[in-house]
């Protein structure tokens, strides 16, 4: 799978991590994210991120930020992005299993490494189940359409 990987000051080391797992997985990474320790603003990496996820220049997009929050708000701004905060291995499985989540959102701060290893395999091997969750999704899908938000800009470089 093409995975898109996004962070702030806050996601570089737990990134590292991810990205690794990733490739070990077989996955192709695209980092997005900042290397530098510097404070900087999650809005920027996570736009681009969902962009490349709704644009179809990635398959899914992994975003860390210090409590997910900030990434998954921004996130779910562009159009056909769901964004998913999750916790633990079932969420991010659930994440999939229901909502067909396509962007996972992951809390550098508040999650054990091993536990944001087994997050990342579970989501990325989970599969949406359609049935009954289709028409769930295909409502906010619907929604998205009458009532779009203006595309999003090009974020400015971070720093
Ligand atoms: O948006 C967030 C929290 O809801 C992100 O976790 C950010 O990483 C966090 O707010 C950054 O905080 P900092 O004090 O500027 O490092």
């Amino acid at each position: 799978m093409r995975v898109a990987v996004g962070n702030d000051h806050r996601g570089v080391a737990v990134k590292y991590r991810v990205v690794s797992l990733l490739k070990e997985l077989g996955h192709e990474v695209t980092d997005h994210g900042t290397d530098a320790p510097a404070g900087c603003d999650y809005p920027d990496f996570a736009f681009v991120v969902a962009k490349a996820v709704a644009g179809g220049a990635a398959d899914r997009g992994i975003l860390l930020c210090a409590t997910g929050h900030g990434m998954c708000i921004a996130a779910n701004k562009v159009r056909g992005v769901r964004a998913a905060n999750c916790r633990d291995a079932l969420d991010a499985e659930m994440s999939r299993r229901h909502n067909d989540a396509n962007v996972l959102c992951l809390s550098a701060d508040l999650i054990g490494e091993e536990v944001i290893d087994r997050m990342v395999r579970a989501w990325l091997t989970a599969d949406f189940e359609a049935g009954r969750h289709q028409r769930r999704k295909d409502k906010i899908t619907a929604f998205e359409q009458a009532n779009p938000l203006p595309a999003a800009k090009t974020p400015p470089p971070a720093g």
